[in-house]
C-alpha cells in the first residue's frame, strides 16, 4: 500500500492517496440506456486495479469517461487529483492509454513509432531518446526496433504499443484488454511485463479483462460492474475467501452431454452455482466432501459420464459467477 503523500520526482507537487477517484458515476445513452448507475471506486496510487464484468456491464463507457473521451451524466472522476470533465487536457498529459486498436503505424519501424509518440507530446529531443532507448529496453523489444512493425508478431505489436503508451512518463496507464486474442504463452509474458511496469515506474495502473486469470494475476483489487452498477470490489484473495465453500469440476467423457451435465446439477438443492466451462461443468457447494457423490448419482441417473471430478478453492471464475450471476464465458465474444 502507498504512503499517505509521495512526491513525484518533476514536480514536488505531492501525489493524492487516490490515483482515481470515481464516484457516482452515471451515464445514459440514447434510448433510456443506463449504461452506468451509480459507479464509483478508488485506485490507490501505485496499484493495479482490475474492471471486470460481462458485455454490457459499463467497462468501456467507465473508460471513456476516466480517459475523457466521454463526459458522464452526473458524478465526478479525479485522475492523479485532476476532474476530467474540468481539466481534459491537464489529465490526458497524465495518463497513457492502450485500446484495443493498435495505434502503431506498420510502416515504421519500432524506434520510429516510439519517437512519433513522444514528438506528439512535445518531448524534447534528448529526453525523447533517452526515454526511446529506456522503453525498448523495458519491454523487451531491442532485437526489433529497428524493423518495421508490419511484421512484427501479435505480442511484440502489443508490447509496442504499451511502450508507446508510456512515452510521456505517465502516472496512470489505462489498459483496455491487454492480452485478448494472444496465445496463452504471449499472454503471460505480457502479464510479467505490466507487473514489472507497476513496479518499475511506479504506475498506476486500471486494466478491464475478460480473463479472469489476468485479473486474478495483476490487480491487487478488482471492481466486478453489472448492468452499470459495482455488484462486488477487492482484492481476488479476499473475494475468493468471502464465498466459503468449495468448487466441483466435473469433466464429462462427451462434449455434447455438458447442457444435460447442467440441467442435472441445477437440481441439487446442495449446489449454489453451476456453469459450463469447454468439456466440464463447476459447481459451487458448501462442502465438497457431502456434495461429491451426489453430484455423481445426479450424472449418472441422467445418464451424463464422468471422466474426472476435481475438488478446488473458489476461484475468481466462481466469485464473478456468483455476483455476476453468469459465467464470464457465457459472456464473451
Ligand atoms: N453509443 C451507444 N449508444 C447506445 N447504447 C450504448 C452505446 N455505447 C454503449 N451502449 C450500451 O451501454 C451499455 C454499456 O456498454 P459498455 O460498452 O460500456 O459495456 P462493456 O462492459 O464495455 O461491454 P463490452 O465488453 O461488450 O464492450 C450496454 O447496454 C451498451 O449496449
Amino acid at each position: 500500500m502507498p504512503r499517505a503523500v509521495a512526491v513525484s520526482p518533476g514536480t514536488k507537487t505531492p501525489e493524492p492517496v487516490a490515483a482515481v477517484e470515481v464516484r457516482d458515476l452515471t451515464k445514459r445513452y440514447p434510448g433510456d440506456v443506463r449504461a452506468l448507475d451509480g459507479v464509483g471506486f478508488t485506485v490507490p496510487t501505485g496499484t493495479v486495479f482490475g474492471l471486470l464484468g460481462p458485455n454490457g456491464a459499463g467497462k468501456s463507457t467507465t473508460m471513456k469517461i476516466l480517459t475523457t473521451l466521454a463526459r458522464p451524466d452526473s458524478g465526478t472522476v479525479r485522475i492523479a487529483g485532476l476532474d476530467v470533465v474540468a481539466e481534459p487536457r491537464r489529465v490526458r498529459r497524465v495518463i497513457g492509454c492502450v485500446t484495443q486498436r493498435s495505434g502503431v503505424d506498420p510502416a515504421a519501424t519500432g524506434r520510429e513509432n516510439l519517437t512519433l509518440q513522444g514528438r506528439l507530446h512535445g518531448m524534447s529531443r534528448a529526453e525523447l531518446a533517452r526515454r526511446v532507448d529506456e522503453l525498448v529496453e523495458l519491454l523487451d523489444v531491442g532485437a526489433v526496433a529497428e524493423r518495421v512493425a508490419g511484421g512484427y508478431s501479435g505480442g511484440t505489436k502489443r508490447k509496442l504499443d504499451i511502450a508507446m503508451s508510456l512515452i510521456h512518463r505517465p502516472r496512470v496507464l489505462f489498459l483496455d484488454e491487454p492480452t485478448t486474442g494472444l496465445d496463452p504463452e504471449i499472454r503471460s509474458e505480457i502479464w510479467e511485463h505490466i507487473a514489472r511496469l507497476a513496479r518499475q515506474e511506479r504506475l498506476t495502473i486500471l486494466l478491464t479483462t475478460h480473463y479472469l486469470e489476468e485479473a486474478d494475476r495483476l490487480a491487487d483489487r478488482v471492481s466486478i460492474l453489472d448492468r452499470g452498477r459495482v455488484v462486488a470490489e477487492g482484492s481476488p484473495g479476499r473475494l475468493k475467501d468471502d464465498l466459503n465453500g468449495d468448487a466441483v469440476v466435473v469433466e464429462l467423457v462427451e462434449p455434447g452431454m455438458v447442457g444435460a451435465a447442467r440441467r442435472a446439477l441445477d437440481g441439487l438443492t446442495l449446489v449454489r452455482e453451476v456453469v459450463a466451462e469447454g468439456v466440464a461443468v463447476r459447481a459451487r457447494v458448501d462442502d465438497a466432501a457431502v456434495a461429491v457423490p451426489q453430484v455423481l448419482a445426479a450424472l449418472t441417473a441422467d445418464g451424463v459420464a464422468a471422466a474426472s471430478v476435481t475438488v478446488a478453492m473458489p476461484s475468481l471464475h466462481d466469485v464473478y459467477l456468483h455476483y455476476a450471476g453468469r459465467s464470464i464465458r457465457e459472456t464473451e465474444r
